[in-house]
Parts: structure tokens; C-alpha cells; sequence
């Protein structure tokens, strides 16, 4: 099924061919908010948003998206700035160049590209980034500001600020009420999983966070009016385990073998959801590619403007 032959203008939510669940369309949705941006940054006198993302070793999927933030932050009009380190730079190399971009009027947000190579700690790095140029939103200060509900003063991490807005898209589009629902994140990582959760508290949502150790996750995943799948393990939420009418927003992109022999690519990329399986249950899900993962670029976008503003004492915050 293609999404993009799909697309109504009006809403960025598609209704599918066959199954009856409404495609969320991701690229839209990104497209709207970089459109958006790019708009704002034009009216910005003498203000030019600058983002610096470091790369540290060779990973091809993290070449990827760190070339896609470059791209998207020049179409907005922004300043763009790539740090790549070799793999085995030290703690003490990463922290320099932290504390350069620090102290660079002409860089309002600093991203440190994850994961590090060989599964190295980057807790204390981000701490290193200020505050109000952490435009990933894994600092403990913009942690913790959304943490106690100040959404407002927070810079929230990409995806999952990028997931709540398509997941209010749908909910808009099947006049779905947020508050009170019950809602389970299953993943509880601090770039997606616990961030999400906090979003979604903060819409008043009954949320319940599960995970790899969670007892019977069929049956707590059974019970979500609104799931949230970030496990990073490819479709293992199965059809059977939505409940029937549920809003899914699969957060999941894995590459998997092509199960299609004359398929160009050897590889082909899938959610942490059995897709096809749940588009007959589901009201509404959100398809990978094309979901969330474009949403998380255009929110960095979004984040970096945030923290011009206000540093630039245009917006006040932090
Ligand atoms: N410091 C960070 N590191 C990582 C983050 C992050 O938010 N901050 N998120 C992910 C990777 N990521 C951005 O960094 C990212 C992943 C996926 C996409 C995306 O648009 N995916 C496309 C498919 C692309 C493809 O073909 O491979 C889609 O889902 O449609 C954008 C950004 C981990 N690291």
C-alpha cells in the first residue's frame, strides 16, 4: 500500500485501501512544521537559528540521519554546523568540542548524535551541553522540567514531542479524547519511552509504562486505548494484542531482510507493530517508513528555533 497516493490535504490523516484503520502520516506532518518554520525564520531580523550535531565514529544509519538534520536545517534558513569525531575519540576530546559550541554566540543548539560507537556512555556529554542549547532534550534540567509538567520551559526530546503531535492529529480526526484514556508506552528509554510518558500525563492520559520485564505484556498492551511502541525489536507487538479502536503510534525503525526476492534493496525497514496484522483492529497507526522518524528531524528544527528565540531574548523560557 502506498501512504503518499493516500494523502487527503486536509488532515495529514490517510484512510487505507483495504483494513479500516487511518494511515498517520508522518512525511505531512513534517512537511507542515518545516514549512512552518521556515516561514518564521524569514521574519527573523538579523537573527540567523544555528545547529551544531557531532557525529562520533562511522555508524551508516547515524550518517544518515545526521546528514538529513544538515539538510533540513539549511532548507529553514539555518545556520548548520557537523562535528564528525573518529570512533575512538575520548570523553575529554567530545567535551572540548562541547565547550566550544558552548560558548558560540552563532550556535543556538547542539545535538550529540546517538548511540556512541561501541555502546560507550554518553550520560556525562549531554550534561555537558547547556542547558538551553540542548535541543535533543536529554539534559537533566529539560528532563526534569518535564518531569514536574513545564512543557513549556522544556526543550522535549524530538520523537517523542513529534509523536504527540500525530497522535493528536488522530485523535482529532476520530474526535478522541486524550484525557482519561488509557495509554501504554512500552519502552522506557530517556530518549523516547519516558519522555512520551510524561507528554502524555500531561494530557491527562492514564498512562502505564511496560517493558522487556513486564508481566503478560499481551495483556497490558490489550488494555490501550493509545499505544506508544518503542522497543526496537521489529513487530513484535502483534495484531492480536491491539485493542480494537486504539490510536497506535509505533515509534520502532527496524531494518529487516526483504522478504520480497526481487525487491531492489536487500533490506527493507519495519515498526516495532505487525502492521498488517493490526490495520483491521487499530482506528488509526502510524506506518513505518513515513511515521514518526520524520517527525523527530523536523522537531529538532522546531527545537532550534526555540532556543534562538529565547536566547536571543526574543521568546522568554528557561
Ligand atoms: N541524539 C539523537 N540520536 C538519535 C535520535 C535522536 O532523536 N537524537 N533518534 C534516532 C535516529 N534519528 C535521528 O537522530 C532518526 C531516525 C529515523 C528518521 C527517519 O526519518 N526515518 C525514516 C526512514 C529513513 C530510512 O530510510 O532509513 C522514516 O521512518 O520514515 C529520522 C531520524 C536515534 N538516534
Amino acid at each position: 500500500m502506498s501512504v503518499a497516493q493516500l494523502s487527503t490535504p486536509e488532515t495529514g490523516v490517510l484512510r487505507p485501501s483495504s483494513g479500516k484503520a487511518l494511515l498517520i502520516d508522518g512525511k505531512r506532518g513534517s512537511e507542515e512544521v518545516l514549512a512552518e518554520i521556515t516561514e518564521q525564520v524569514r521574519g527573523l531580523d538579523g537573527l540567523q537559528p544555528g545547529l551544531a550535531v557531532i557525529l562520533v565514529g562511522a555508524d551508516p544509519a547515524s550518517q544518515v540521519y545526521v546528514g538529513a538534520k544538515g539538510k533540513a536545517a539549511k532548507a529553514c534558513g539555518f545556520h548548520s554546523v557537523q562535528h564528525d569525531l573518529p570512533a575512538e575519540s575520548t570523553e575529554a576530546e567530545i567535551l572540548a568540542v562541547i565547550q566550544k559550541l558552548n560558548a558560540d554566540p552563532k550556535i543556538h543548539g547542539i545535538l550529540l548524535q546517538l548511540p556512541l560507537p561501541n555502546g560507550a556512555d554518553a550520560t556525562r556529554i549531554i550534561e555537558s551541553i547547556a542547558p538551553e542549547k540542548d535541543v535533543d532534550g536529554l539534559h537533566p534540567i529539560n528532563s526534569g522540567l518535564l518531569a514536574i509538567g513545564d512543557i513549556e520551559r522544556a526543550l522535549i526530546p524530538c520523537t517523542p514531542a513529534g509523536s504527540m503531535i500525530l497522535l493528536q492529529k488522530a485523535a482529532a480526526a476520530l474526535n478522541f479524547k486524550l484525557q482519561g484514556a488509557e495509554a501504554v508506552v512500552v519502552g522506557r528509554s530517556n530518549l523516547v519511552g519516558k519522555p512520551i510518558a510524561q507528554l502524555l500525563l500531561a494530557q491527562n492520559a492514564t498512562v502505564t509504562i511496560a517493558h522487556s520485564r513486564t508481566r503478560d505484556l499481551p495483556a497490558v498492551v490489550r488494555r490501550a486505548d493509545v499505544l506508544i511502541a518503542a522497543v526496537g525489536r521489529p513487530e513484535m507487538i502483534k495484531g492480536d494484542w491491539i485493542k480494537p479502536g486504539a490510536i497506535v503510534i509505533d515509534v520502532g525503525i527496524n531494518r529487516v531482510p526483504a522478504t520480497d526476492p526481487a525487491a531492489k534493496s536487500k533490506t527493507r525497514l519495519v515498526g516495532d507493530v505487525a502492521f498488517a496484522e493490526s490495520l483491521d483492529t487499530a482506528a488509526a497507526i502510524t506506518p513505518v517508513p513515513g511515521g514518526v522518524g520524520p517527525m523527530t528531524i523536523a522537531m529538532l528544527m522546531s527545537n532550534t528555533l526555540k532556543a534562538a528565540l529565547r536566547i536571543s531574548g526574543r521568546k522568554s523560557g528557561h
